[in-house]
């Protein structure tokens, strides 16, 4: 079965800069020749130290930053080459969701602005809106509200339902419960679990804690430097590491 989201040796270069001291230009590899499927459904755990590049591959995986090299596949379909009118169907299948409940809501903005953004002035905005609320357990009363008036765990449902409402088939998760209390994690990694249950919905979820990862992941890719070290199955990366460094992360969450 073809992936729905696939990276064929993706590398991803910071812009070139001027040294100026010894006047040659020159630039940072951030990715280099990474190789990723996600199949629909499945979950992809991403882990990795700090600065490994997982921040990155998930802007690149979700078409947000464009890849230096090598392309993103959506069910077959390059983010970049693909025509416009495929482009323009594609975006609102890839959705992402970010780790600070707290900066990632637009202060200014209600509920109903924030979860109905996406649909600018589609009919039927506000049935849209409900539904989505519902998938994650709110109601349509607290719509009028704002970002402020909610905890941590509150704001990471509304950041969901955001990412619902356009019916994505990926969601792009970069360590979107870390900022949360342990209990509070737990319920948001349940609603994840339900909602991909039941809409078949595809995860990459990066996060540093593999308690999180093991929890949710069918495969695991272990980042390192910007290249993948190791991939497979969760139960195998987990329980018998073959690489050094992901033997390292295992070993240090303990
Ligand atoms: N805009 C930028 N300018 C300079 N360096 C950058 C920039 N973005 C990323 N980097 C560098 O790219 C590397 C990968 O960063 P990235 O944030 O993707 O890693 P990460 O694994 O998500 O890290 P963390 O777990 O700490 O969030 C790091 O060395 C980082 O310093």
């Amino acid at each position: 079965m073809i992936p729905i989201l696939q990276a064929r040796d993706v590398t991803y270069h910071l812009a070139e800069r001027q040294n100026r001291v010894f006047k040659r230009r020159f630039s940072k590899a951030i990715l280099q020749n990474i190789c990723l499927d996600l199949h629909g459904g499945r979950t992809l755990g991403i882990i990795g130290a700090s600065g490994s590049g997982k921040s990155t591959l998930c802007r690149v995986l979700s078409g947000l930053v464009s890849p230096s090299g090598g392309q993103v596949l959506y069910q077959g379909q390059d983010l970049e080459t693909a025509p416009a009118d495929v482009r323009k169907k594609i975006r609102p299948s890839i959705q992402m969701i970010f780790q600070d409940p707290y900066g990632a809501l637009d202060p200014r903005q209600t509920v109903r602005d924030i979860v109905g953004e996406p649909l600018a002035d589609a009919p039927n905005r506000d049935a849209h809106i409900a539904s989505a609320l519902a998938e994650v357990g709110l109601s349509m009363d607290v719509a009028g509200r704002y970002p402020q008036a909610f905890s941590g765990g509150q704001r990471q449902r509304i950041a969901i339902a955001r990412s619902l409402i356009t019916r994505p088939s990926v969601i792009i998760a970069d360590e979107a419960v870390s900022a949360l209390d342990v209990s509070t994690q737990a319920v948001v990694l349940n609603l994840l679990l339900d909602l991909q249950q039941r809409h078949g919905l595809a995860y990459v979820f990066v996060s540093h804690d593999l308690a999180v990862i093991r929890h949710l992941s069918h495969d695991i890719a272990v980042l390192d430097a910007g290249h993948i070290v190791e991939s497979g199955a969760a139960q195998d990366i987990l329980h018998a590491p073959a690489h050094p460094v992901t033997q390292a992360l295992i070993e240090n969450s303990y």
